[in-house]
């Protein structure tokens, strides 16, 4: 059995004990649990990823619902300690939730919420960031000033690509896929190309009416299409950005294979999870081809890069930051909150996990419901009529 773990308490009269596996940013996360008669326990341990063993000595012998991480290994035996400890209620702090065995936590009746919507526009901010760095080759020309190698402008110094009038092409046109999109189209007036297995309507709306802006401007209108494979996108795009969730169907959507049907000079971004590129062939690719270039936020093996990553010139990484801006971490940590208080509280699940405002109003109490309950369906939990 692991040591015990240390931890932080508030409220230790609460009447029902919730423990969130990590420090989170913010403290209406915590206002609004020791409002609801809750006690409040965060481990502080100085340890980056908690084991299942950390976990199950976290969750003791009474625990009435847990705030985890992505990095964390929600399974049997975990779901099993918490239900054992009389809990039925994990959060993810993280829209994604591919760490968690969600028919594991069906078998124990726990419900398994997750943080939709406060991270879009900052994921997609960050995935636009890493593709105008990847274009204009921003983190190798900061290398070079610092290491004191400029010594007068030249014609062919760090020449990179003009995104304006290319075509950004976007795999999983979800929420981040969508806002990705629409920064880009409308940034940068480049053309679309996406593929998701559901169509995009609004997206498409959108790219059809800013096109029309440009033309009654006088300017060259932008253009959308729907890729009927991932291929075309691989084929046609200048930038590829990747945002699906992770699954069976996208493991190493990206290898070798798909990689060769890009353009050599093709810019690719991976903000969504890391095993949906085959890192070991991306590396070979990148050796092979350096004006290709990519810009990656996540890691197949994360925390680790596969070797070779690390000293390839034409690879920017980043340490899994896409969705790190103050308000979108605060607006996460209540979220979560709320989604496991809301199951402890018997609340109903909120109609629509896209739309998640009123949750995040800091000036009105939070609606009696759960933000977003991923198995709400399995378990028949009530939705909310508000
Ligand atoms: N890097 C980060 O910090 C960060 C931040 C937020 C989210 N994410 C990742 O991004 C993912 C997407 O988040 P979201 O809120 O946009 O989710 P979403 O559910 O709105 O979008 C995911 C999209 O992927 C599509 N999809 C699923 N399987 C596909 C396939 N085989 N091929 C093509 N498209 C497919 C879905 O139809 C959906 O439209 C999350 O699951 C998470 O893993 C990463
Ligand atoms: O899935 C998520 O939410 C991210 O990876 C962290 O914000």
């Amino acid at each position: 059995m692991a040591k015990p773990v240390s931890i932080e308490v508030w409220n230790p009269n609460g009447k029902y004990r919730v423990v969130s596996t990590k420090p989170m940013p913010g403290t209406r996360w915590i206002n609004l649990l020791i409002q609801q008669d809750c006690r409040v326990e965060i481990c502080t341990q100085k340890k980056t990823i908690l084991s299942v063993e950390d976990i199950i000595a976290l969750i003791g012998d009474k625990c009435d619902g847990v705030i985890g991480q992505l990095t964390e290994d929600w399974g049997e035996e975990l779901f099993s300690a918490l239900s054992r400890a009389g809990g039925k209620a994990f959060s993810n702090m993280a829209v994604g939730y591919n760490n968690v065995d969600v028919n594991a936590a069906n078998k124990y009746g726990v419900a398994v919420g997750n943080t939709p919507g406060v991270l879009t526009e900052t994921t997609a901010e960050l995935a636009a960031s890493l593709s105008l760095a990847a274009a204009r080759r921003i983190v190798e020309a900061d290398e070079f000033m610092r290491a004191g190698l400029y010594d007068g402008w030249l014609p062919h110094l760090f020449v990179g690509n003009l995104l304006k009038g290319q075509t950004v092409g976007v795999i999983g046109a979800g929420r981040i896929g969508s806002a990705y999109a629409r920064m880009m189209v409308e940034g940068f007036k480049m053309n679309l190309i996406y593929y998701d297995l559901y169509q995009s309507t609004r997206l498409e709306k959108f790219v059809t009416a800013y096109g029309e802006f440009l033309k009654a401007n006088g300017e060259k209108p932008v253009t959308w299409k729907r890729a009927a494979s991932m291929e075309e996108v691989l084929v046609e795009a200048d930038v590829i950005s990747l945002h699906p969730v992770l699954d069976k169907t996208t493991y190493h959507l990206v290898n070798k294979e798909s990689l060769s049907k890009m353009k050599k000079e093709a810019i690719l971004i991976n903000c969504s999870r890391g095993p949906v590129v085959d890192e070991v062939a991306l590396v070979e690719h990148l050796r092979e081809n350096p004006m290709f270039r990519v810009g990656l936020d996540v890691f197949e093996d994360e925390p680790y890069m596969k070797p070779g990553l690390a000293e390839m010139k034409n690879a920017i990484v980043v340490p899994h930051i896409a969705s790190a801006s103050k308000w979108t971490r605060e607006g996460m940590a209540t979220l979560a909150a709320l989604n496991v208080l809301g199951k402890i509280k018997g609340y109903p699940v909120w109609s629509d996990p896209n739309k998640v405002e009123p949750f995040l109003n800091e000036n009105a109490p939070p609606p009696a419901a759960s933000p977003s309950i991923v198995n709400a369906k399995a378990l028949s939990l009530p939705v909310s009529k508000l």
